[in-house]
């Protein structure tokens, strides 16, 4: 059954969220509530039947599920502003970086279910990795969160002492393989294609190479003993690219989002 749902945050992920959702059919249009300040953005969600309205109160006060999709420095107000219409039959699911539950749990000061999950923005297509952790949800409630996020993606239960990580590895790695693309491209136009052909070739071996992975349940490095001719084009390349730094700066460049995340 369609559960209602608040967004409170329509920016970059509230709104991919909502876009998965709406695909996946989870929550009708008429059963999800975003919030924003400005909801003059929202415009192509409000014409798909969401509710959008900058009242948080209200959203909250109507919703089963509230999702919180501030970023970090706005989370206290926030939580602050709606913890009276909050109630312990209701679900709090918050996708906010660095945040950990028991700094929500200060703010609300009453018992009730809640959830940090770090999904990615992939989630408008329905392709999102969701990390999920909880606290004082039953069995029952971790079930119903972990289905809203298994329609839009692949879902894991971690510790939240992992979230930070979660957030790297999961959020963060979004933009780090659009990087690796890119850089495919610009190579793939050096060596004669267009850029829509160049695009197209680098979008969609990312794709099929992270298929092989999650289908076969192979080492990547199996997959690249299939690839690598002996003498030839392929390992030559690999290691050059490895002589070059590549491994070891993607590895440094994990760390320093990890660390970031843990400076605040
Ligand atoms: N963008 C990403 O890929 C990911 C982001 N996150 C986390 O999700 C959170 C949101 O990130 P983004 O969507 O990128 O940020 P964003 O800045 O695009 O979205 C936040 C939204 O909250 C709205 N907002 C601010 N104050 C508000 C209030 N009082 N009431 C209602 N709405 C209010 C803002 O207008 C803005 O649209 C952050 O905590 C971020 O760390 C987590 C995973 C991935
Ligand atoms: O860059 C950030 O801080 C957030 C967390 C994960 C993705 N975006």
């Amino acid at each position: 059954m369609s559960k209602k749902i608040a967004v409170i945050g329509g920016g970059n992920l509230g709104t991919a969220i909502v876009e998965g959702i709406l695909q996946s059919g989870f929550s009708k249009a008429e059963d999800i509530t975003v919030t924003k300040r400005n909801i003059a953005t929202l415009t192509s969600l409000k014409e798909k039947g969401v509710t959008v309205i900058t009242d948080n109160n209200k959203a909250v006060k109507d919703a089963e599920i509230v999702i919180l999709a501030i970023k970090p420095f706005q989370i206290k107000d926030v939580l602050a502003g709606i913890v009276k219409d909050l109630s312990p039959d209701q679900i709090l699911i918050s996708v906010v970086t660095g945040i950990f539950i028991k700094d929500m749990q200060e703010v609300i000061k009453k018992k009730m279910p809640i959830f940090r999950a770090m999904p990615n923005t992939a989630i408008a297509i329905r392709e999102s990795m969701t990390c999920l952790s909880s606290a004082h949800a039953s069995e029952e409630q971790v079930t119903l969160v972990k289905d809203l996020f298994c329609t839009v993606g692949k879902v894991t239960v971690i510790e939240e002492k992992l979230m930070d990580a979660a957030t790297v590895l999961g959020a963060c790695g979004t933009a780090y393989a659009m990087r690796y693309v890119r850089a495919n491209i610009q190579g793939g136009i050096e060596i004669g294609f267009d850029a829509a052909t160049a695009s197209l070739i680098a979008a969609q071996t990312v794709k099929g190479a992270a298929e092989l992975l999650l289908q076969k349940g192979t080492h990547p490095e199996q997959e690249i003993d299939k690839v690598t001719t002996p003498k030839g084009c392929t390992i030559a390349g690999l290691n050059e690219m490895e002589h070059q730094g590549f491994s070891s700066s993607l590895i440094k460049g994990i760390s320093t989002s990890y660390e970031k995340i843990l400076k605040g």
